[in-house]
C-alpha cells in the first residue's frame, strides 16, 4: 500500500488536476494553499449559478458542510448533481453533523441523492450518523477522543449502507470500505489544536481522489497530512507555527518522508 501511496504522491504532482471545493470560510484559506503545496489546483467556487460548470470539469469535488449556510447548501446539490452527471468523485466532510440536526439531515439527504465516493469526519461525527449522539461543538468529544475502537462499528456500517468508502480522523486514521479496513498511524497531537486540519484532510483526500481509487485516496490524503505534520515538527513551537508550516511541509514532502513519518496498517 506505501508504494502505492507514494505513487499517487507523484502522479498528484504531475497531473495538477483541478480541485473544486465548497467550504466554510474558516478554513478555506489554509484548504487553498495545502491544495496547492501537494501540486493540485484549488477552485474555491460557491455561487448557485456557476458550481455546476466548474464541477463539470473538475477531478474532484469536495463538499464541506462546516459553518454552512442557505446558499452553500443549493450550491452542494447542484454541484453534486453536476458531479453524478459528469462521473466527477465526490467526498463529503461531515463537519458539525454531531452538533447539529440541519447538518445532519442535509448530509443524509446528500447521501441518498448522490454517491459520495468518500465520507470523512471526526470519531464523533462518523458516529453521529449512525447512533442518536448530541456534541455540543464540531470537536471530537471527550468521550470518543478516549474511545478504543467503538466508532469503527459505525464506520463500517456506514460504508455498507451507502457503498462508500468512510474515514474516520484522530489519533489514529481509520479507513474503510465496509470490509476492508487500514489504519493510518502519525502526525501529532498538536494537529488537532490548529482549526481546519480535518478540512484540509479532506480537501487533500479530494485531490488525490483525482488521481486514484477511494480507499487508496483516502489513506493517502490522511498519510500525506500526517507525515508532512510530523516533518516539520522539529521546528515548530505551538499551534501557529505549525499551520504556518504545514504547507512547506505539504511541498516538500518526498516519498522517503512519507515512508519514515508514518504507519499505514492493513488491519485483518
Ligand atoms: N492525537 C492525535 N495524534 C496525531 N494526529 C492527530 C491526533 N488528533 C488528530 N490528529 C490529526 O489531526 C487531523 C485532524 O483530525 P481531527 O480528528 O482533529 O479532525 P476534525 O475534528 O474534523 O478537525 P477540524 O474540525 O478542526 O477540521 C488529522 O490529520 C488527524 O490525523
Ligand atoms: C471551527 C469551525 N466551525 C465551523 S467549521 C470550523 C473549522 C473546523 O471544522
Amino acid at each position: 500500500m506505501k508504494k502505492r501511496i507514494c505513487m499517487l504522491l507523484e502522479q498528484l504532482r504531475q497531473k495538477q488536476p483541478l480541485v473544486h471545493c465548497i467550504t466554510n470560510p474558516i478554513s478555506i484559506n489554509d484548504c487553498a494553499n495545502a491544495l496547492l503545496a501537494v501540486g493540485a489546483r484549488p477552485m474555491m467556487a460557491e455561487h448557485p449559478r456557476e458550481v455546476a460548470g466548474i464541477t463539470a470539469h473538475a477531478g474532484a469535488l469536495l463538499l464541506n458542510l462546516g459553518n454552512i449556510t442557505d446558499v452553500r447548501m443549493e450550491s452542494m446539490q447542484l454541484a453534486g448533481q453536476a458531479a453524478m452527471q459528469a462521473k466527477v468523485p465526490v467526498i463529503l466532510d461531515l463537519v458539525g453533523v454531531a452538533c447539529s440536526d440541519l447538518r445532519r439531515e442535509f448530509a443524509l439527504h446528500l447521501l441518498e441523492q448522490m454517491h459520495p465516493a468518500v465520507l470523512r469526519g471526526n470519531r464523533t461525527e462518523i458516529r453521529a450518523m449512525q447512533e442518536q449522539i448530541h456534541a455540543d461543538g464540531v470537536d471530537v468529544s471527550r468521550e470518543d477522543a478516549a474511545d478504543t475502537g467503538a466508532y469503527l462499528n459505525a464506520a463500517r456500517q456506514l460504508a455498507a449502507r451507502y457503498d462508500t468508502v468512510v474515514l474516520t480522523s484522530g489519533a489514529a486514521d481509520d479507513v474503510t470500505d465496509g470490509q476492508k479496513h487500514v489504519r493510518v498511524l502519525g502526525g501529532t497531537e498538536l494537529l488537532s489544536h490548529v482549526t481546519g486540519t480535518g478540512c484540509m484532510q479532506g480537501a487533500l483526500i479530494a485531490a488525490y481522489l483525482a488521481v486514484g481509487a477511494p480507499l487508496e485516496a483516502a489513506v493517502c490524503g490522511a498519510a500525506v497530512l500526517d507525515a508532512a505534520a510530523s516533518a516539520v515538527l522539529p521546528g515548530v513551537s505551538g499551534p501557529g507555527s505549525l499551520r504556518s508550516a504545514l504547507a512547506d511541509g505539504l511541498w516538500n514532502l518526498s516519498p522517503e518522508q512519507l515512508c519514515k513519518y508514518c504507519e499505514i496498517e492493513e488491519q485483518l
